[in-house]
């Protein structure tokens, strides 16, 4: 069985990214303070350009979060604790019915090379919702993001508190990204009055977080040196993804990073590969398919994998992160452009569908039918 897990879409590496625009730069996103950030007098629309415009990365971060930097550690520390638990307790996490995106998922998803993805698990809640709804048949209709948060209570009580803390601050800073990136897009269509990016995350019900816990990466295993060893290439759905910086440990120690070129890499539209750089503690934002759609591709959703470490040193050592998918509401209208670049082949130009429809139509394309 497959996940679909944060609702990321494969993208072939080889099939998008002709070989001669392949170029492996190390590049800083773009940052903004958060104190410019939460003044919505401050007009920040340059700086969007820049991150999330025709020659940005499509990724940018957010410094100096008041409480942030405690909150990241808490909840990435944790993240070798849950997955060196007993496979019992693990098991007992597990959420099959909304095809393991809630709680702990491992082996679930599947990977560009259409093999079981083994290297990594993953703890998925929703941050800011316990019980999205109690309303059985939207419960039945959409499991992977209305059925409720399953939580280690008694295994690992701690997870709880730290994950909703952290989640909810990246969902505050993340509304605050939203609000700017609609001043920017006004710039170039009208975006109505509570149709912009800010008031759609804002009402939606359907926010998912993902603790990951990325296993030593093997040598010599096939596709181990490849660029998205560790994380194969692909959009997220939802609109606005917030990141942390990962930290890298050996058996749950923090080490620094073996090998610079281990990590995030993201496509830009101009179609260069680049590694991402940003600060331990900035929040990194990058553009999801939803803002692609509703911004008619004045935003366009960031291409992104992740690459192991290579080399001796690397051998033992782990990769600990957390992504904030911010999506809208399971019942949110999209009225898809006439032009899109996503999912052309299965989504008809200027069809209008709910998110949840959006992503039913995915799940069947890409993942195996519901019985
Ligand atoms: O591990 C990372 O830095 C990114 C993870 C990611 O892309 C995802 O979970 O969708
Ligand atoms: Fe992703």
């Amino acid at each position: 069985m497959f996940t679909f897990s944060s609702f990321p879409r494969p993208v072939s590496q080889n099939a998008a990214v002709p070989r001669h625009k392949i170029t492996m730069a190390h590049s800083a996103t773009v940052s903004i303070p958060f104190s410019h950030l939460q003044d919505k007098n401050h007009d920040l629309s340059l700086k969007i350009e820049e991150g999330f415009g025709p020659n940005g990365l499509g990724i940018l971060s957010v410094t100096d979060v008041p409480g942030y930097s405690s909150l990241r550690r808490n909840l990435l520390h944790l993240a070798p604790r849950l997955a060196n638990l007993p496979e019992e307790v693990k098991d007992v996490l597990e959420d099959p019915i909304s095809r393991y995106n809630f709680g702990w998922s491992h082996g679930k998803e599947k990977l560009e090379s259409g093999k079981l993805d083994l290297l990594k698990g993953s703890f998925y809640a929703n941050p800011i919702l316990d019980t999205p709804t109690t309303d059985k048949s939207l419960i039945q209709r959409y499991p992977s993001y209305c059925r409720s948060n399953i939580w280690p209570r008694s295994t690992l009580p701690e997870l709880e508190l730290a994950f909703k803390a952290l989640g909810k601050l990246i969902f505050d800073v993340g509304l605050m990204v939203a609000y700017h990136c609609d001043q920017y897009v006004s710039k170039g269509m009208k975006v109505h009055k509570d149709e912009g990016l800010e008031s759609i995350l804002n009402r939606s019900r359907c926010h998912k977080g993902r603790l990951l816990y990325y296993f030593p990466a093997q040598q010599g295993i096939p596709g181990g040196n490849s660029m998205s060893s560790w994380c194969g290439w692909h959009t997220d759905n939802g609109s606005l993804t917030g990141l942390t910086c990962a930290i890298f440990t050996r058996d749950g120690v923090e080490v620094p990073c073996p090998d610079s070129a281990a990590g995030l890499y993201i496509r830009t539209r101009n179609d260069q590969i680049v590694k991402v750089v940003y600060g331990t503690d900035d929040i990194a934002y990058q553009i999801g398919e939803t803002a692609e759609i509703l911004s008619g591709g004045i935003l366009r959703a960031t291409p992104h994998c992740v690459q192991a470490p290579k080399g001796e040193e690397s051998a033992s050592v782990e990769r600990s992160t957390f992504a904030l998918f911010m999506q809208p509401d399971w019942d949110e209208k999209l009225n898809f452009p006439e032009e899109i670049h996503i999912h052309k082949e299965i989504i008809p130009s200027n069809a209008s569908l709910t998110y949840g429809e959006y992503l039913e139509v995915l799940l069947d394309k890409y993942y195996y039918k519901k019985q």
